[in-house]
């Protein structure tokens, strides 16, 4: 879970183009957040433009990562969205809370073929959404894929390659007597 406050980006050369927080895709399965005030936008899956996301009282916001998108072949849409700054004088509160697997977790396409293909149309723009996403596969353990991402974020973080280290690790696996 995490906290943001946005405030206004005020001054000189703060354009239209200055946001809260820049356009990505969660990477995870489900991102659920609470929101104070608008702000949140999203590229509409049918006209490809940014919509506003309503806050609605009482109603958290789901938001699909890329990994359910990829997991479900493209059948759930990870989406791109941003965060546009408030106006001057106020504030934004938002309270993500990121829903992903557990650090052992095996990354596999899941079994599908009992569904109905995608149309082709469909197809295209999930592998579209893919190739901007932040990872190619569903393999290997979700503990690799948080490195990668640890690693793109913070570049001057020097961490070990993981790479060669394709078995889970056993470091976190503790029991805690209840
Ligand atoms: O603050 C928000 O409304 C969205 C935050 C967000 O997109 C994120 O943390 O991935
Ligand atoms: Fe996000």
């Amino acid at each position: 879970m995490r906290c943001f406050k946005y405030e206004p980006k005020e001054g000189e050369g703060v354009g239209k183009d200055v946001f809260g927080i820049g356009e990505h895709s969660d990477f995870g399965l489900l991102t659920i957040l609470g929101q104070t005030t608008p702000g949140l936008q999203v590229v509409s899956p049918y006209t490809q433009e940014y919509v506003d996301v309503p806050v609605i009282e009482g109603a958290l916001c789901i938001n699909v990562g890329d990994m359910l998108d990829m997991l479900t072949g493209g059948r759930f849409i990870s989406p791109f969205h941003r965060v546009i700054p408030p106006a001057p004088g106020s504030e934004r509160i938002s309270f993500p809370f990121f829903f992903d697997f557990g650090w052992d977790a095996k990354m596999q396409p899941l079994p599908l073929s009992h569904l109905p293909a995608l149309s082709p149309a469909l197809t295209d723009a999930a592998h579209t959404r893919w190739s901007k996403t932040t990872f190619a596969t569903v393999e290997g353990y979700w503990w690799q894929y948080l490195a990668k991402k640890v690693m793109k974020v913070f570049p001057d973080l020097k961490l070990p390659d993981f790479e060669a280290n394709k078995a889970p690790s056993t470091r976190f696996s503790i029991t805690v007597d209840t």
